[in-house]
């Protein structure tokens, strides 16, 4: 438990000035709450002052708690958006309608997500949860309330089957909108060295009014939603961070990624450092800040962190699970399994999970980065969130939340629906066409496939054809896992990082060609809200009900007169110890459950790690046995798995029926194949036959490749065959071509034999048989001589034919 503001200490810790996201090092962690509870400490330290944005790069100011760090000192330029200029309208996110308004930076930290009157004063509550009072009774029309006290589990069941669609409803809202794409433009190399007189030039020009990138050389040219330069991370945040935090924070799933080749600053973007901390720090720090202004919403937090490894995932929070697998459920969507979550209260827990987690990642050293990150990571927070916190303001005394850009807002909470959205933060490994040093060649070789199945996945998605094309999300983890985001559902965001040294042209021009290309993948992202068991803030209010019946049944537990004292105490103590448990399970249910009364209490909050389990509490958190329910619960995804496999696997049996048959007709119109081909199709059947017997992929797979061979031996007959045909052809040709010049020179002769004996005849007389029996050609060894690869028949016949031009 957070310590509460009564017991804090009045010394202040150096540690506690330390945002507790930033990459520290384990021993390093703030173990000290925050000395005084008003105003409340800077979250975001040291204090960056916020910069004027502007053309001109300007001396940028140092932080004034802040080591003097040659990253920060680079000039930042950063694209202003103009409307004709911008090819994403800017305010079309939720909240984005109050990006105008000036960040409110005080001493206490944090900025407004959103426009509003500052909430009500509010009656203080105390901060155990346990002595809250009872929350109003929710308007929830016929669908009863989630709220603690009032927790009905039948009366839920009943409310689900009223409105006739099962457990489940999702309600959305609905707009177009384009992926969001920021170019982030580190400093060349030599500023980064600190080599103040050195400056390596620069390749590109960046004019920062309409976000547009050109090459020195004049081309080619990029215009993209942003362009920021030197290295606030802040100002990166600000450009494609916030927006999309805030979205999710409103219901809507997110993502952001970033990425670029080696060394071009992902990790700097996404992580930071103390000093400069990056957009996962900052959005953290953001939600913290959204739940503490929004009081008449009760969150549940949990996050996970996984990475892609040589094609091959790996929990960073459960290194020893071994490889995770990609399924689907049953709309379709791949989901890890089994991924460890962990419910989060603070910041400070989410910081050492993000540590623990990096400690586990794979990192290596590339020509150009000595930690290079050699695999994809994904942090991710699942936001669950109702409104009419137990202890919250009545709803009239709530100010109006804003209308969402796309169409009325929706009334969340209505029904009892859970608001329950991801914010996925990717940061993807570099994404250079091929690594110099050999040991990471087949490292290489995966991020390449999960890279270039992501740039095919955009290429389909972008595709301007009246024909759905397939999308290749299958083809790599990676985009198995993007494929929720992808597909529409979400709000994305991509930061391009790009290194603008002339040395690095090539790789940045792939770089941004693949952010133009994703630019123009359209979204229609959807807020759900979800009546189901499947939400944590369901499995828990119902646990919390649960445990509290158990408690009413312990206490009504009526004395037995005819006991003796001591067997009595003996009872008594064993049912308050049973009554102890029961309230401190109840107890630290409840405290998993942040509102704007206990954030503050939570900020620094260091509870050990806590799977999602319900029924683990701490201590237990990873021997206990899942429940009866969870079980049922994990049963019916593993059947909606293995039935949507199941419709996979026929579809591609189809799909290849169909591939078959119609190369099978395709050559079956060559009428001299004819046999050659009803044999293949003859062998297709039987293996289509066999293919559709298999009962598990492996052995189709087997099938299909014994197939594959089958066919391209057949393939290889077949071949020969028309080379053999082929060859006999030129023999015939050869031999016709013969017999017509033996032909024409037997004619020749006998024609001039034929003169020659005209000549004679008057002065021979009747004498010509003697002068053709001398000059006759020799018909078995003349010029018929060399016949010998004629049939005996065709000889015969050619020597007649040639006999008969004497006669
Ligand atoms: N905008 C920036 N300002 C200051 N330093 C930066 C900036 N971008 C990157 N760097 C520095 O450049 C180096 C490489 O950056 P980083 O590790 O973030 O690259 P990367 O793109 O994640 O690389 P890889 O794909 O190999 O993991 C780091 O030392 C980082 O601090």
């Amino acid at each position: 438990m957070a310590p509460t503001p009564s017991r804090l200490s009045s010394t202040a810790s150096v540690a506690s000035t330390s945002s507790p996201l930033l990459p520290t090092t384990a021993h390093n962690v703030p173990s000290v709450a925050y000395q005084t509870t008003s105003p409340p400490p800077e979250f975001r330290t040291p204090a960056v002052p916020r910069k004027v944005l502007s053309s001109q790069p300007q001396q940028q100011q140092q932080p004034q708690q802040a080591p003097s760090s040659p990253l920060t000192s680079a000039p930042r330029l950063r694209a202003k958006l103009t409307p004709a200029a911008t090819p994403r309208r800017k305010n079309f996110l939720p909240g984005t309608e109050f990006a105008d308004v000036p960040t409110r930076r005080t001493d206490g930290g944090g900025h407004s997500p959103v426009k509003r009157a500052p909430p009500p004063p509010l009656a203080v509550t105390p901060s155990t949860p346990m002595a809250r009072p009872m929350a109003p009774p929710a308007s929830y029309g016929s669908f009863p309330s989630y709220t603690e006290d009032a927790f009905d589990m039948s009366a839920m069941s009943a409310g689900l089957a009223g409105l006739g669609v099962g457990s489940r409803i999702a309600r959305s809202t609905k707009g177009k909108d384009n992926v969001l794409v920021c170019v982030r433009i580190r400093p060349p190399a030599a500023k980064l060295a600190a080599a103040t007189t050195l400056v390596e030039e620069r390749a590109w020009n960046v004019d920062e009014q309409s976000g547009r990138l050109t090459l020195k050389t004049g081309h080619p040219e990029f215009t993209f939603d942003s362009v920021v330069t030197g290295s606030d991370n802040e100002a990166v945040y600000e450009e494609a961070g916030k927006d999309l935090v805030l979205a999710a924070m409103e219901g809507f799933d997110a993502c952001i990624f970033a990425y670029g080749q080696t060394a071009s600053g992902k990790t700097f973007t996404l992580t930071g450092n103390p000093a400069n901390p990056g957009i996962i720090p900052q959005a953290v720090t953001e939600i913290f800040t959204y739940i503490r202004e929004h009081p008449e919403q009760e969150f549940l937090l949990r996050a996970s962190y996984l990475e892609i490894y040589n094609e091959t995932l790996k929990d960073l929070l459960a290194p020893e699970t071994g490889p995770l697998r990609v399924r689907q459920d049953e709309k379709k969507r791949f989901f890890v399994h089994p991924l460890r979550e962990e419910v989060v209260t603070g910041e400070a827990q989410v910081a050492a999970l993000l540590r623990r987690g990096e400690a586990n990642r794979s990192v290596g050293q590339t020509d150009f980065n000595e930690t290079s990150s050699r695999s994809h990571s994904l942090f991710q927070m699942t936001i669950e969130s109702r409104d009419d916190a137990p202890g919250s303001p009545p709803p009239s005394a709530t100010p109006l939340r804003p209308k969402t850009p796309n169409g009325p807002r929706l009334s969340p909470g209505a029904n009892g629906a859970v608001r329950m959205s991801r914010l996925t933060l990717i940061d993807l490994a570099g994404s250079e066409q091929a690594t110099s040093q050999s040991e990471r060649r087949s490292e290489g070789a995966f991020i390449n496939k999960s890279l270039l199945t992501l740039e095919k996945v955009i290429a389909s998605l972008t595709e301007d054809s009246k024909r759905k094309p397939h999308v290749p999300y299958r083809d790599s983890k990676l985009t198995q896992i993007l494929q929720p985001s992808l597909a529409g559902d979400a709000r994305v965001a991509v930061i391009a990082t790009m290194n603008p040294s002339p040395a690095a042209v090539e790789e940045t021009k792939s770089t941004l060609k693949f952010a133009t290309r994703i630019k123009k993948v359209v979204l229609k992202a959807v807020v759900n809200e979800v009546v189901d068991d499947k939400t944590l803030i369901f499995k828990y209010r119902h646990e919390i009900a649960r445990l509290q019946a158990q408690l009413e049944a312990q206490a009504s537990v009526p004395s037995t007169p005819s006991m003796s004292e001591h067997s009595e105490e003996k009872k008594n103590s064993k049912s308050s110890a049973r009554i102890e448990g029961i309230e401190s399970q109840i107890s630290e249910l409840r405290s998993l459950f942040i509102t704007s009364n206990n954030v503050e209490d939570r900020r620094q909050s260091m509870l050990p790690p806590r799977p999602v389990s319900p029924t683990k509490m701490l201590g237990d958190s990873d021997s206990d046995e899942p429940t009866l329910a969870e079980k049922y619960l994990e049963s019916q995804d593993e059947v909606a798995y293995l039935t949507s496999e199941n419709q996979d696997l026929k579809r591609r049996i189809e799909e290849l029926e169909g591939n078959h048959l119609q190369q099978t007709q395709d050559r079956a119109t060559e009428s001299d194949k004819d046999a050659e081909i009803a044999r293949l199709m003859q062998a297709n059947q039987e293996m289509l036959v066999v293919i559709k017997n298999a009962d598990s992929e492996s052995e189709m797979k087997r099938q299909e490749m014994r197939f594959r061979r089958e066919v391209e031996k057949r393939l290889e007959i077949e071949r020969r065959l028309r080379e053999e045909v082929e060859f006999e052809r030129g023999r015939i040709t050869k031999m016709e071509r013969f017999i017509f010049t033996s032909l024409q020179n037997s004619v020749d002769i006998l024609a001039g034999r034929r003169s020659s004996i005209g000549v004679a005849r008057p002065s021979l007389g009747g004498g010509l048989l003697p002068i053709m029996g001398e000059s006759s050609p020799d018909l078995d060894h003349g010029e018929f001589g060399d016949l010998e690869f004629f049939s005996e028949e065709a000889r015969e016949k050619i020597k007649k034919s040639g006999s008969m031009l004497f006669a």
